[in-house]
């Protein structure tokens, strides 16, 4: 067949699936609006089919494989769409979802006539590849056909043709679904099993972050019925972020997901008996000012993110626990005595699983439970002797002590084997912050944890968690969020090359990964960079070189653009430069979404004005935003990460901003950009970037 008929043949078969899923919306019937609960329940069901029809009607698939099973019989033609549809009458599968088991055979071909298989829940599915055909659909209309493989034809490598366009497009302001060109090494980790602490360490751009979204989805339709939406959360690093993010999800057709920041959450926790310590910002600290990697190395963040430190909070909590209870016996009457030896029994054996201060809770209901009883066996009456044998017991329970963990926490700064591990400055600090009801980010994590060991927590288990931005986080982090799962079942993405927060975070996966046993885990690693251009990549992966072993340069997709261009200019020359930089660019008309980095926030309210001076519109991004607005944007380089735009400008890549330790920072700036990066620098330029 020609690509001419090809293209006739599926735009008449795209009509007649139109067709179906016309048919199918047309007979959902109206939404009910009355107050009987099943009625209502069945308008939901309606209503989310509905949707997933809606979604369907616009792209009802974007691609066609034909696969035949066994060794002899005719191929099928598979289409595969983000969501499956049937036909009404038969329910044969018109379309079939991109999470079931056979649609992974999509992904993982790569040509070659060798027989291929996928796993189905009836066992090993072996057969051959007959056609792989990428189909692009825009607003129900068929726009575009890509044969990457036809069987029997000379070219037996599947071309990235199709992948190559749809990473040349310019982006908005959400990140979007990659269903129809998921890679191999990307839908492997799509498709792991649930109950894994699944490890990502991917280079920038390597689609981590996509990845951990469609993951999600297809745990939602593998495990159906065992996991819940509601029962997941991702872990992003700010709401700007999730805000870039918030696209992806119901475009896969995921709801009601929590999304959330480590602090909202830890805050949300500790029921709000904590603020943050604005004077304590650790952002300001760490990035308006140079700062050198020892520094980092040595900071009070790594110290209290470790697990010795969470080791010694386990050891005060023991300790705790073991003295609860005050040594004498209770005898709230003369000769009515209950020994201290049966209460430790009590606390020892009381098997309800709940954390030290519930139990101590259940504990004092037995004591006044053991009194009440004695009183009427014993048949006393005297009121006089009751009220005073009830003002005995109210004073023995507040012998046993009972802790906040805020109260805990400041407590424990006193602690002879805390004091081996923080400095004593550290200690003093600590503890005048939270006896004011205030906290650091630094302090969350010991907080949380300490919380969650007392008191438990009142939600429900989280049946998956996804942190993205992982390399950020500390070991006791992550501690404090095992905590609430009953079995491992997360996603941790990131890379270490764009650990810009190493006064908090890690230095080596290790530090994480071996916090869960070795079957409990699993680890992937994405080298191939979809996001910029060759000539990006090059450049970033150039800016690392310094870093040594450590580093693992980023291989790009075979897509090549512009030069990346350095321009020097006279510091009060500078901003007019930028600025007409920028309203060159947007001349030309070629990018949507172009951003100015600066290094420091004080930097970027200079370039901001100036912008608006020139008479651009650009929006300026502060650390609490909480929206990301698209467009011409100014954002200090440690703020954009996870971000992506059209066209980049580093606007001070000079010897005094970016210092030998800032190859990471650099790294980040460098690598946001898809299609054109410009660096601008006065006097000499950072040694970073020295040929
Ligand atoms: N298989 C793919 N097909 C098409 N586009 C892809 C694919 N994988 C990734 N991308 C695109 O590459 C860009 C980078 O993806 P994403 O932001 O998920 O990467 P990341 O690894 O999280 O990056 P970073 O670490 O820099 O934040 C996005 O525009 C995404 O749509």
């Amino acid at each position: 067949m020609n690509a001419q008929s090809a293209f006739q043949h599926e735009s008449k078969r795209l009509e007649d699936v139109l067709g179906h899923i016309g048919h199918q919306l047309g007979a959902i019937g109206p939404r009910y609006t009355g107050s009987d609960f099943t009625e209502q329940m069945i308008d939901l069901q309606n209503e989310q089919r509905r949707e997933r029809l809606e979604v369907s009607k616009r792209e009802p698939y974007f691609g066609r494989l034909d696969f035949q099973e066994g060794v002899q019989g005719a191929a099928k033609p598979l289409y595969i769409g983000k969501a499956g549809v049937a036909h009404e009458k038969t329910n044969e599968l018109l379309v079939v979802d991109w999470r079931a088991p056979v649609a992974s055979l999509f992904y993982a071909f790569s040509g070659g006539e060798a027989p291929v298989a996928y796993e189905s829940p009836d066992g090993t599915i072996e057969g051959v590849v007959h056609l792989k055909r990428n189909l692009m659909v825009r607003e129900s209309a068929l726009e575009r056909l890509v044969d990457s493989y036809v069987r029997g034809q000379e070219d037996e490598a599947v071309t990235d043709e199709f992948l190559l366009y749809r990473l040349g497009e310019s982006k908005d302001n959400k990140l979007r679904d990659i269903v129809s060109t998921i890679q191999h090494e990307q839908d492997r980790i799509i498709r792991t099993e649930k109950n894994k602490a699944v490890f990502i360490q991917g280079v920038a751009g390597s689609g981590k972050t996509t990845v951990a979204l469609h993951r999600l989805a297809f745990l939602l339709y593998q495990y159906a019925g065992r996991i819940r939406a509601e029962r997941m959360v991702i872990f992003a690093p700010n709401r700007m972020f999730l805000d870039y993010i918030s696209g992806v999800l119901p475009e896969l057709g995921v709801g009601d997901i929590l999304q959330t920041t480590y602090t909202e959450w830890a805050l949300e926790t500790l029921q709000n008996a904590v603020r943050m310590d604005d004077s304590a910002d650790a952002l300001a600290y760490w990035f308006e000012h140079p700062r050198t990697r020892k520094q980092m190395e040595r900071s009070s963040g790594r110290l209290k993110g470790s697990i010795r430190f969470k080791e010694a909070i386990d050891a005060r909590l023991a300790d705790i626990e073991a003295r609860l209870l005050p040594e004498e016996p209770f005898e709230p009457i003369d000769r009515l005595v209950l020994s201290a030896a049966k209460m430790r029994e009590w606390l020892a054996t009381d098997e309800s699983g709940e954390p030290l201060m519930r139990r101590r809770e259940r504990l004092v209901s037995r004591l006044k439970r053991w009194f009440e009883s004695e009183w009427k066996a014993r048949r006393f009456t005297d009121k006089k002797v009751k009220a005073k044998a009830q003002s005995k017991l109210n004073a023995y329970a507040k012998k046993i002590p009972s802790y906040s963990a805020e109260s805990f926490y400041a407590s424990l700064m006193d602690d002879e084997t805390v004091g081996g591990l923080l400095p004593a400055s550290v200690r003093a600090e600590t503890k005048k912050r939270v006896k004011k009801g205030l906290a650091a980010a630094e302090d969350l994590a010991p907080l949380v944890y300490i919380h969650l060991r007392l008191f438990g927590t009142e939600r429900s288990s989280y049946d998956h968690i996804v942190i993205d931005e992982a390399q950020d986080y500390s070991p006791f982090q992550l501690e404090s969020l095992r905590l609430c799962q009953r079995q491992p079942s997360m996603t941790v993405l990131g890379d270490l090359q764009q650990g810009i927060h190493g006064y908090a975070g890690i230095h080596s996966w290790r530090e994480l990964s071996d916090l869960f046993e070795a079957d409990e885990r699993g680890y992937f690693e994405l080298d191939r960079s979809y996001r910029s251009t060759m000539e990006i990549i090059e450049f970033a992966n150039h800016v690392l070189r310094g870093m040594g072993d450590e580093v693992k340069p980023a291989v790009p997709v075979f897509r090549s653009g512009e030069p990346v261009d350095l321009i020097e200019v006279r510091e009060e020359e500078r901003l007019a430069k930028l600025a007409d930089t920028v309203q060159q660019w947007q001349g030309d008309g070629a990018y949507k979404t172009i951003a100015v980095l600066g290094r420091t926030a004080a930097a970027c309210e200079a370039i901001g004005e100036r912008l608006t001076q020139a008479g651009l519109t650009a929006s300026v991004v502060r650390s609490k935003q909480e929206a990301y607005l698209g467009g011409l944007t100014v954002v200090p380089v440690y703020l954009a990460k996870g971000l992506e735009f059209d066209a980049v400008i580093i606007a001070d890549a000079d010897a005094a901003s970016y210092g030998p330790d800032d190859a990471k920072l650099l790294y980040v700036g460098c690598t946001r950009a898809l299609h054109k990066l410009t660096l601008f620098h006065s006097g000499p330029a950072t040694g970073l970037i020295a040929p």
